[in-house]
């Protein structure tokens, strides 16, 4: 059979708990929102193929839980990721300020190559708003990133996001885009099986998404 695909790329989705990580990743693959919140157990993954400049990327995306308990475990994702999506609540001081901590553990466990962006989400809470849009777009210059600010709510910026982090994994591997595409054959056996196993999302979400 054909392959679907061209590239599989990795991202890694990382915040404090309750930031909406995984109503963004819902929002971006099913186009779904769920206002309920259900803390994510350690990790779980969902996939989209995107088209970009002609190629087709599988994108498969971990949402890790923001909960510290899980940390020992989420800390085991960060070597293989390719991409990494940092989200904090626009309407929560505290989880722009454990922005740093986050990026501290990616420094120390995630691959020297790894692309990131930075995530505010919640843009559609504006009267609950604790940081300003440009205290966003600073950090995000410090760390050398790309910003957005987000609504998994409405819909704004979230494919954005997603495609731009995924666009700056394709620009970083440009250059052994061959390799890439050996080792990621690999990548896209194991999750298949992965996928097949678990049946997306906690059995709910069909296999094939909407790609
Ligand atoms: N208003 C608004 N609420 C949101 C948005 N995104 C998520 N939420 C709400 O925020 C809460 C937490 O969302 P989750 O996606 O479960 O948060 P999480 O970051 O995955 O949390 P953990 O799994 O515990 O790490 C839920 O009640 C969502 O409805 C958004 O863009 N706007």
């Amino acid at each position: 059979m054909a392959k679907q695909y061209d590239i599989l790329c990795r991202l890694l989705m990382l915040g404090d708990s309750g930031v909406g990580k995984t109503c963004m990743l819902r929002r971006f693959t099913d186009s779904e929102f769920d206002p309920s919140h259900i803390s994510t157990i350690g990790v779980d993954f969902k996939m989209k193929t995107l088209d970009i400049d002609g190629v087709r990327v599988r994108v498969q995306i971990w949402d890790t839980a923001g909960q510290e308990r899980y940390q020992t475990i989420t800390k085991q994702y960060y070597r293989r990721a390719q991409g990494i999506v940092f989200v904090y609540d626009i309407t929560s001081e505290s989880s722009f300020q454990h922005i740093a901590k986050w990026a501290s553990d990616v420094d120390e466990f995630a691959p020297d190559r790894v692309q990131r962006i930075l995530v505010g989400n919640k843009s559609d809470e504006e009267l609950g708003r604790q940081v300003t849009k440009e205290q966003g777009s600073k950090l995000a210059e410090s760390f050398g990133m790309e910003f957005f600010e987000s609504s998994a709510s409405t819909s704004s910026n979230i494919s954005e996001s997603f495609t731009r982090a995924t666009e700056l994994v394709l620009q970083a591997h440009k250059r052994d885009v061959d390799h890439l595409l050996g080792s990621l054959d690999d990548y896209l056996e194991q999750a298949a099986l992965e996928e097949e196993r678990a049946g997306g999302y906690g059995g709910a979400a069909p296999r094939a998404c909407a790609c």
